[in-house]
């Protein structure tokens, strides 16, 4: 390993500690061999992104330097500079154009992709949709939207196809906050043009360009993308027909008002954008990580009973509310847990600075990229013991503290996940709603499903467990 990595131990990151000597500037960490375009480890990276880090971080350390022609990229797996990188050097940043370019066939130019003075404004008039208190006025939907899916679910199914379930569980949650209305028939359709984008947008980003979207071999591409608009357009057109006081109150009504503001900032192609964002990444991420947690609590029976008994006693059968919702502590655990061992973006959104900064003893020039890999913060031994065990315990509040910066499933800084708040506690009522009613165990045989990175962290095949009526 690195000895001179890490510029502070992230225990004490509060510590002083003497400031790092620097190397010279156009001395670079080390790294693997690039040969004349470093191109083939683009190569291995796309055929395992997570394995191929992990071993570079074994043999050069926490800070590892990638020269990609015409890149320089330095990944950075150590929690203290991974935390100076996203919130002390925030201003400094901008996200991977390309990275952002892919996205934004999708996105628009929405929350999630926008820079600068155009993110900030934006991110400030979606901020009070998402803070702990909007958030928990939302639990009755949620809970009802929850209700309504788990009524459908078999009282016993060996193979019950909970992936599915989940993720049309999860649409429709997050189409009651945009915009009151359940996803329905659409979910199938929905859920296939989620996953083809994926693809495709995961495929692509290995690529040092992409192709026209016109080209043939994008035909599957752009359909999906096309049947995702049509779902935004007629939402957003049936609204429009409605006189403003029959407008309910949810996010699509919230960014129609600024539209009527402000027009010039908010245009309705502008409010479609955020609609999508919202829709993609509020259901795809809390989706990927209840199929998780569901593996995870079928894999530790104990866990899932002592979860079960904490939402018997504190629920007494009936639905969560903004009371007891905050008293489900361990099952809150369970799913913290879950985020550490399977966090849905491995890998945050690469980086680059735009200007040169300094990162612990290292001196990187303006438009070095960055890439900060979550996952490996959260298996390392040395923040986490056994860190491939589920153990939610480790997030007790007498637990001995997680240091700073080794556990970032919502990212970190200024640009923090927005939803992260509507996630934990969306998450929390439907695992509560699941657990009161099932028992979920594996089928017979089945290993632990390979991980897969398809934008998203997911089983390598969509999952299916047993479920049976709980006792
Ligand atoms: C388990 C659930 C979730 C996880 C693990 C998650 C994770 C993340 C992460 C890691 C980022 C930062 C990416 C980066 O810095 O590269 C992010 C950003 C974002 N998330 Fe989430 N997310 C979740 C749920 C949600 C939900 C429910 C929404 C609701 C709409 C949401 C909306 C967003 C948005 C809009 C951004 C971009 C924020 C910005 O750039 O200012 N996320 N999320």
């Amino acid at each position: 390993m690195n000895p001179t990595s890490s510029s502070q131990c992230p225990f004490h990151a509060d510590a002083k500690t003497p400031a790092p000597i620097l190397h010279p500037l156009g001395v670079w960490p080390p790294g693997p061999p690039a040969g004349l375009t470093g191109w083939s480890l683009l190569v291995r990276m796309s055929r395992d992104l997570l394995g191929t880090l992990a071993a570079w971080q074994r043999e050069f350390g926490d800070v590892v330097h990638l020269r990609l022609w015409p890149e320089h990229d330095v990944v950075v797996a150590d929690p203290q500079l991974a935390r100076e990188l996203l919130v002390t050097n925030h201003d400094a940043l901008v996200r991977w154009e390309r990275g952002i370019r892919v996205f934004s066939h999708v996105h628009g130019s929405s929350v999630l992709i926008a820079e600068g003075e155009a993110w900030r404004n934006k991110r400030h008039a979606l901020n009070p949709s998402f803070t702990p208190k909007a958030v928990q006025a939302f639990i009755p939907s949620i809970a009802a939207a929850t209700e309504n899916a788990l009524a459908q679910w078999p009282m016993n199914h060996e193979r019950w196809p909970i992936e599915s379930a989940l993720t049309s569980l999860t649409m429709d949650v997050i189409m009651q906050m945009i915009f009151s209305s359940e996803i329905g028939d659409d979910a199938r359709v929905a859920e296939e043009a989620v996953r083809v984008a994926s693809a495709a947008a995961n495929a692509e980003f290995y690529w040092p360009a992409s192709s026209p979207e016109w080209v043939p071999w994008k035909r599957g591409k752009r359909r999906a993308i096309a049947a995702l608009k049509d779902l935004i357009e007629r939402q957003l057109q049936a609204r429009l027909t409605l006189p403003d006081d029959a407008w309910p109150d949810d996010l699509l009504s919230r960014l129609l008002q600024l539209h009527r503001d402000d027009a010039m900032t908010w245009p309705l192609q502008a409010v479609r954008d955020e609609c999508m964002t919202a829709f993609l990444a509020g259901h795809e991420t809390t989706a990927a990580t209840l199929v998780w947690w569901a593996w995870c609590m079928a894999s530790n029976p104990a866990a899932q009973k002592a979860a079960r008994e904490e939402v018997r006693q504190v629920l007494r059968g009936r639905v969560p509310t903004v009371e007891t919702v905050s008293s489900l502590r361990y099952l809150n655990q369970t799913i913290k847990e879950t985020l550490r061992l399977y966090p849905t973006a491995p890998v945050l959104i690469s980086r680059r600075c735009a200007k040169p900064i300094t990162l612990g003893s290292w001196q990187l020039p303006e438009r070095t990229m960055f890439m900060v890999p979550v996952q490996l913060m959260h298996h390392d031994p040395r923040w986490f013991a056994e860190p491939l065990e589920f153990r939610p315990e480790r997030f007790a509040a007498d637990a001995p503290e997680v240091p700073r910066g080794a556990y970032l499933p919502f990212g970190a800084g200024p640009r923090v996940c927005l939803g992260q708040h509507l996630a934990l506690v969306e998450m929390t009522v439907i695992a509560a709603m699941v657990l009161q009613r099932f028992e979920l165990s594996a089928p017979e045989g089945m290993a632990s499903p390979p991980p897969v990175m398809n934008v998203t962290l997911r089983p390598e095949t969509p999952l299916r467990l047993q479920v049976a009526t709980a006792r």
